[in-house]
Parts: C-alpha cells; sequence; structure tokens
C-alpha cells in the first residue's frame, strides 16, 4: 500500500487541519501518518485558541516516521512559526522526502490567522525551494508573488512568478474569490486551467486541506502532477456536492461520500443531528 505524511494542525472539529488529512488520504487509498505541528482548539465558528508542539518535538515525529514507515508524498498545512518550518525543512532534507505538497495555510475561513508573520520569510526561503506543488489560495498566492490578483490574468501571472521563483508546480486556487471554482495549474513552464462547476454549499470549511491532501495521495499512487490534480479536484467537488451541513458555521465537508461498506450502509438514527 501506498503511503503519506501529514505534517499539519489538528482541527478539533474534524473539518480541516489533520483530521481532513487524514479521511482524504485513508478515502483516497493511502495509508495515512501525521505529524501535529500544534492542537487548535476551534469549530466552525471559529478558533479560539492554539497551542504549538515545539521544534523539538516536530523533529522527533518526524525521525519515527521517516526512520519506520517511508511516505511516498507528504502534505503540509499549518505551520505557524518559523521554528517549526526550519525543523520541517531540516527533516525533510535529512530523509530525501519526495512528493511534497505544500498548502501554504496563512488564514482560515473563519478568519482566523494561522501562521505568525515573521514564518512567511521562512516559508518562502525554507519551505517552498523544496515543495514540487504548491497550492495557494488568492490571497496567499498575493502575498507569495507580491503581485495583485485581480482578474484571471493576475492569477497566471502570480503563478508563473511563484513557480519560477520556488521551482515548483504551482495550483492557484481561484475558489471563492475570482471565479467559480477554477483553478490554474503552473508545471513546467505550462499554465492550465481546471474547470470545477460551482457547488451552492456554503459550508467550505477545510477545502483547502483536503484538495491539497488528495493532490498528495494520488502523486504517491504514481499518477503525473496534471493527473493528481485533475481527480483531487474531482474528489473534492464530490465531497462539497454531498452537501453536509454541520455546525452553526461553515461547516465541513462528506470526506467519506463514496464510502458504501459494511459499517457504513446502516443508516443511525440522531435526532439531533442536522443530518
Ligand atoms: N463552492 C465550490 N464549488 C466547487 N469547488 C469549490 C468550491 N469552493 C471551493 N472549491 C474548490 O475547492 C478547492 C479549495 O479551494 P479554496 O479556495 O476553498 O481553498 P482555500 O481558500 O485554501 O481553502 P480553505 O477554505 O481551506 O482555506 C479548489 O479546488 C476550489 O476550486
Ligand atoms: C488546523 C487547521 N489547518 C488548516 C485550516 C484551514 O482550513 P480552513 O480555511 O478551511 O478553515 C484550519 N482551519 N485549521
Amino acid at each position: 500500500m501506498k503511503t503519506a505524511l501529514t505534517i499539519a494542525g489538528s482541527d478539533s472539529s474534524g473539518g480541516a487541519g489533520i483530521q481532513a488529512d487524514i479521511k482524504t488520504m485513508t478515502v483516497n487509498g493511502v495509508f495515512a501518518m501525521s505529524a501535529v505541528t500544534a492542537l487548535t482548539a476551534q469549530n466552525t465558528t471559529g478558533v479560539t485558541g492554539i497551542m504549538e508542539v515545539t521544534p523539538a518535538f516536530l523533529k522527533e515525529q518526524l525521525d519515527s516516521i521517516f526512520t519506520d514507515i517511508r511516505p511516498d508524498a507528504v502534505k503540509i498545512g499549518m505551520v505557524s512559526s518559523a521554528g517549526l518550518i526550519q525543523a520541517i525543512a531540516e527533516k525533510l532534507k535529512e530523509y530525501h522526502a519526495r512528493q511534497i505538497v505544500v498548502d501554504p495555510v496563512m488564514v482560515a475561513t473563519s478568519g482566523a490567522k494561522l501562521i505568525n508573520d515573521d514564518a512567511v520569510s521562512v516559508l518562502k526561503e525554507k519551505l517552498l525551494p523544496l515543495s514540487d506543488i504548491v497550492t495557494p489560495n488568492i490571497p496567499e498566492a498575493e502575498v507569495l508573488s507580491g503581485i495583485e490578483i485581480k482578474t484571471e490574468a493576475d492569477m497566471t501571472a502570480a503563478a508563473e512568478i511563484i513557480g519560477k521563483l520556488y521551482h515548483c508546480a504551482v495550483l492557484l486556487k481561484g475558489g471563492h474569490q475570482l471565479n467559480d471554482a477554477n483553478d490554474l495549474l503552473y508545471s513546467k513552464g505550462v499554465c492550465r486551467w481546471f474547470y470545477g462547476k460551482r457547488i451552492h454549499n456554503p459550508n467550505t470549511h477545510g477545502t483547502g486541506c483536503t484538495l491539497s491532501s488528495a493532490i498528495a495521495s494520488n502523486l504517491a499512487k504514481g499518477f503525473s502532477m496534471n493527473e493528481s490534480v485533475r481527480r483531487a479536484k474531482e474528489y473534492i467537488s464530490g465531497a462539497l456536492s454531498a452537501m453536509l451541513d454541520l455546525g452553526a458555521g461553515s461547516g465541513p465537508m462528506n470526506h467519506a461520500f463514496d464510502i458504501k461498506g459494511k459499517y457504513t450502509k446502516e443508516k443511525t438514527e440522531n435526532k439531533d443531528s442536522k443530518q
């Protein structure tokens, strides 16, 4: 079985972060492992607290993983401090990690800031040059490229700047802001649009985490970058289309929409839940 590792923060409400990553990787057919960068106390309405692990403990988790079960792909999500980013870069280099997907998580859908200002420059200097693909949304791409993004032409320009600066592929997500669900992939000097159908679902908590984990899963399985992105878009569209509706804010998606196994068949009667 192919394996994938997520290095990210825990989301106590289960829709984003490590929890979304593990669900996504499992459903996409790879064995999921995790190195936790921070615990967050959060739900669909916001983040009330963040408790980071120390860089030394993050390194210890990565040593345990890489010296035993080698990941075929690595996804990196929320990493809020410079010291933690440095620890990850050091270990990825030491173990010659391959197929690295960086989701440069900066602000949660609920508005909470998930990265310190000084960490952004370390992310640019140390982590992005190691990545095979980076998956910014528009505000994140503005920070990484240094240009304002108002049009699809700006998206193309920003993706090219980021790709050339860090020698990696770039998936710039049009998502909530510019166009419907159309994302732009810059890879090996070529730009290609991935057109998605906009799904009218206000519950988008964890979409970025889920998409990047699905890409990592498909890279781990040996698919090309183009095919991994195509499959990941298809998966996230399915998860959004399942129209799960939980929580008072922007709720999570149903990562398990396609599971029809023995243990998921029986419907449970739960009068308190909305679904
Ligand atoms: N309503 C929607 N319908 C279809 N696809 C969507 C919708 N919203 C987001 N997506 C897709 O989900 C993926 C994640 O994009 P999004 O812009 O939500 O990322 P993000 O802003 O990093 O996410 P997050 O909310 O986790 O920070 C992209 O492929 C995007 O096109
Ligand atoms: C631990 C963690 N990692 C990432 C996100 C971003 O996801 P979203 O923007 O969808 O809330 C999050 N909310 N929590």
